[in-house]
């Protein structure tokens, strides 16, 4: 055993993180600014999670996460810039021009532009008849948008923070407390009728929220609408990977500590209050607060005894299903597959009736269009993935499951063809992973991408917040208020740090 793993072990921590996400990784550098004792302990031998990325022939390949909001540089929801800024860091920001390149049914073939009123115009050449429609829908997000974006952004469990804010911004307040309980595609429904525009809304949705417009939450679409066009979506020079292991300098620098291929198996609890950590080679590390950037369900169903679920927690499992995860192909080419021109970010979808089945909506990342230098010189990332259940992946031998790989790979590089022809041709690299991937090398359960509501739920009303039924048990990341993204993600890590710190008189 290392001299450095003793002397965690005989250590009182204030602060055991378990995952270093983006979740885990934001409340751990909060929490290490302000004093606190802090240590992350992450199953995988590098940080980020979903926001992590691996290297192959002279690629840098994103696993995830790749179409990022919050790095923006102005407001109060560039959540990501901040907490890079609360340690004394940054990344450079590649400013994308185009959020998304839609490919759908009937010729619908669309560029969300960058700048709002291009995007509106480009709508709306599309629906001439629902162009007032289109403006009162986006504009309302707005208005989302803009009450969260005065305020500082911190835990809503947390009452003198709420007071606070409600006296210095009583109608952002107001303003928010009414769309809490909302879906966006009601609100979209009372400017729109035209039905090809609703599906349109229902795909902006879909196709970061992973459910239509009815389930998605307002607060959320208000979030992506409208800061797209604002701090805008933005590539981080050297891939999504910088920003975890900037956070990670920013921890250690500031007197916290990670340790990698430390697997989390059980929490520990005396008296019903979680005091400390066992990890898969038995190892302890005891702590006053406990956080876990873990899901939900691996928190609750593996890494606590799975006979005393909380009752609020089987009543967010009764509200939330564990979404589809994604089947991905890692693609490295020639450049010249590339028609001049071509965007970083695409969606393609050939029949609306398909958006939400398995291996429906395809979603395409080009990263090296912002960050030529992830790939060797004149060849390009293309990173294809599709959602995909693990059921479909369950009991296969090793030459069957290899084989199903291949399969599903080709099937995905024949629709990418429509786009880019020649693409089989000009192929130098590909690796398939599957919801088996995602499942082995995140710890999420099914690989999943995220948590969904099983039916139209009440905005974001149902989501929990960090603090859990548990004494001393935190949970951070996208299981937790208000769901995916890494934005959100991060958050939820504010908020989280924002709680404990309180708890603990930091
Ligand atoms: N997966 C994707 O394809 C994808 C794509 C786009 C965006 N995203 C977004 O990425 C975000 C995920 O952020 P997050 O912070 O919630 O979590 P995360 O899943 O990114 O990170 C969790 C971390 O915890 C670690 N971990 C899990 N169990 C552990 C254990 N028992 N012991 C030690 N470490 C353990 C994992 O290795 C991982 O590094 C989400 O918002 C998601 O929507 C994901
Ligand atoms: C005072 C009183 C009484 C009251 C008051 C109330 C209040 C204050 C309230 C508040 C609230 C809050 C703060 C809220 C917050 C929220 C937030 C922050 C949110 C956020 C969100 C975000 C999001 C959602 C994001 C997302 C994103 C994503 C998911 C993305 C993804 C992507 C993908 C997947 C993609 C791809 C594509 C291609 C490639 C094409």
């Amino acid at each position: 055993m290392s001299v450095t793993s003793t002397t965690s072990q005989n250590s009182l921590f204030d602060v055991i993180v378990i995952g270093s996400g983006i979740g885990g990784l934001v409340t751990a550098t909060q929490l290490a600014t302000k004093g606190a004792k802090v240590l992350v302990l992450e199953s995988y031998i590098i940080p980020g999670g979903s926001a992590g990325y691996f290297e192959r022939q002279g690629y840098r390949f994103d696993v995830g996460a790749s179409m990022i909001f919050g790095l923006g540089n102005r407001g109060t929801t560039n959540l990501l810039t901040r907490a890079l800024q609360a340690v004394n860091s940054s990344v450079d920001a590649i400013a994308d021009p185009v959020q998304i390149h839609y490919h759908l049914p009937n010729n619908l073939n669309l560029k969300v532009d960058r700048v709002y009123d291009k995007f509106l115009q480009n709508l709306a050449a599309y629906f001439p008849h629902e162009k007032e429609g289109i403006r009162g829908f986006y504009d309302e997000c707005w208005q989302v948008f803009k009450c969260l974006n005065r305020m500082e952004l911190l835990s809503l469990e947390e009452p003198r923070y709420l007071l606070r804010s409600f006296l210095q911004h009583p109608l952002a307040c107001l303003g928010l407390l009414k769309y809490l309980p909302q879906n966006a595609g009601d609100i979209a429904r009372r400017y729109i009728k035209d039905p090809e525009l609703l599906k349109f809304i229902d795909i902006e949705c879909y196709c970061w929220s992973v459910v239509p417009a009815a389930m998605t939450p307002m607060i959320n679409a208000g979030m992506v609408f409208s800061d797209r066009h604002y701090g805008g979506v933005n590539y981080p020079k050297g891939g999504v990977g910088q920003i975890a292991q900037k956070l990670v300098e920013g921890l250690e620098k500031a007197g916290g500590e990670i340790r990698y291929q430390a697997k989390v198996a059980k929490i520990i609890t005396e008296k019903d209050c979680a005091v400390g950590v066992q990890l898969t080679n038995g190892e302890i590390y005891r702590g006053k607060r406990i956080v876990s950037n873990a899901t939900r369900w691996d928190t609750f169903d593996k890494l606590l005894p799975v006979d005393q679920i909380p009752s609020n927690e089987k009543k967010w499992q009764q509200n939330y299903k564990k979404s589809p995860s994604f089947l991905s192909l890692h693609i490295g080419v020639k450049e010249s597959v590339l028609p001049q021109g071509t965007e970083c970010h695409h969606i393609i979808l050939e029949d609306w009736q398909n958006m939400t089945q398995p291996e429906g909506t395809l979603f395409v990342s080009i990263p090296t269009l912002l960050d030529p230098e992830l790939a060797p010189e004149g060849y390009h990332i293309i990173h294809a993935f599709t959602p995909n259940w693990m059921n479909d992946w369950h009991g296969l031998s090793v030459s069957d499951y290899e084989a199903k790989k291949e399969e599903t790979a080709w099937r995905i590089i024949d629709r990418l063809e429509k786009i880019f022809p020649g693409l089989d041709a000009g192929l130098d690299y590909l690796e398939v992973g599957t919801p088996r991937t995602h499942r082995r090398f995140l710890g999420r359960e099914d690989g999943t991408y995220g948590p969904i509501p099983r039916r139209k739920l009440r905005g974001l009303l149902s989501m929990p917040f960090n603090r859990t039924a548990i004494k001393g048990l935190y949970c951070v990341g996208d299981s937790t208020f208000p769901g995916q993204g890494l934005n959100a993600v991060a958050f939820s890590g504010f908020a989280c740090a924002h709680r404990i710190a309180v708890d603990l008189g930091l």
